[in-house]
């Protein structure tokens, strides 16, 4: 049995006059990977937005986990379970990998963690358990190696890991992840398909991803929803997707996204 952790009504976004997002509406289920794709600009990234917070719908809702969370704010999307990664990324270059994992732990569950932290710091108990769930988002990014190196020594594939890893610290159930493979090269987006495999698999997320790098998106993704011009034009399996006519003349079969 399926059972939906996102459902995204009907949600609209306009900046001005112009409507980035018209009437998208769409579920993910528990433990499903779904990729969001389409050309620049059809409102991928304003989806996420909306979704996770960062900016209202002018329309419409987003129900996570059967709790509307429409409007944010982010933080408290982030305590909901709901997590993020960006384009760039978005770590702290004087940070050691381990420092950035704790900078994630305490950002993002804001007030709620640091409420609970200093409660088990005066418990005497807290920076072991800190320490311990960090060694365990190291394993599940296997960023052990890395574990004391500083964010901005790293290698640009480490370096996006890293940007997972940290939306990891607050133990979501699920991830966005904004175009995770952007600036990797193949044998990076061999390792960045299995670990996500895994964070599925192994632990029980559910992941929605923006990608353009296609070969990812079709190995890795149950269901693809495709956006062109802020709105939805097909929903599918991979296979459906890649045959699907409106789709291979509005972007799969684009010159410009034909590579991919
Ligand atoms: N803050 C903003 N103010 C005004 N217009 C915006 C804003 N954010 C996005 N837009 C516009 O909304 C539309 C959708 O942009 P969006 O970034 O969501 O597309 P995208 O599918 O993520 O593109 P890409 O693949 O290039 O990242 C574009 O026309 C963009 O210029």
């Amino acid at each position: 049995m399926t059972t939906t952790i996102l459902e995204v009504r009907r949600i609209s976004r306009r900046f001005g006059g112009l409507v980035a997002l018209h009437d998208l509406s769409f579920n993910v289920s528990r433990g499903e990977i779904v990729g969001l794709i389409g050309p620049n600009g059809a409102g991928k990234t304003t989806a996420f937005n909306v979704i996770t917070g960062t900016q209202p719908p002018t329309a419409g809702k987003v129900i996570f986990q059967g709790k509307d969370i429409s409007g944010g704010p982010p933080s408290r999307v982030v305590v909901d379970g709901l997590a993020r990664t960006f384009q760039s990324t978005s770590t702290y270059p004087d940070l050691t990998v381990a420092g950035n994992i704790y900078r994630g732990m305490l950002s993002h569950i804001s007030g709620s963690l640091v409420g609970l932290l200093v409660g088990r710091c005066d418990r005497g108990i807290s920076m072991e358990r800190v320490s311990d769930e960090i060694d365990r988002i190291l394993r599940m990014t296997g960023l052990q190696p890395w574990r004391d190196a500083l964010a901005g020594n790293l290698p640009y594939g480490v370096q996006k890991i890293l940007g997972i890893a940290v939306a990891l610290a607050a133990s979501p159930k699920m991830l966005l992840l904004d175009e995770p493979a952007a600036g990797l090269n193949h044998e990076e987006c061999k390792g960045l398909t299995t670990l996500l495999r895994r964070l599925r698999d192994e632990h029980g997320l559910t992941l929605l991803l923006v990608e353009h790098h296609m070969a990812l998106v079709m190995e890795l993704c149950h269901r693809i929803v495709v956006l062109v011009q802020g709105e939805k034009i097909a929903e599918g399996t991979p296979e459906e997707i890649r045959q699907n006519e409106a789709v291979i003349e509005a972007y799969l079969g684009a010159p410009e996204y034909a590579h991919a």
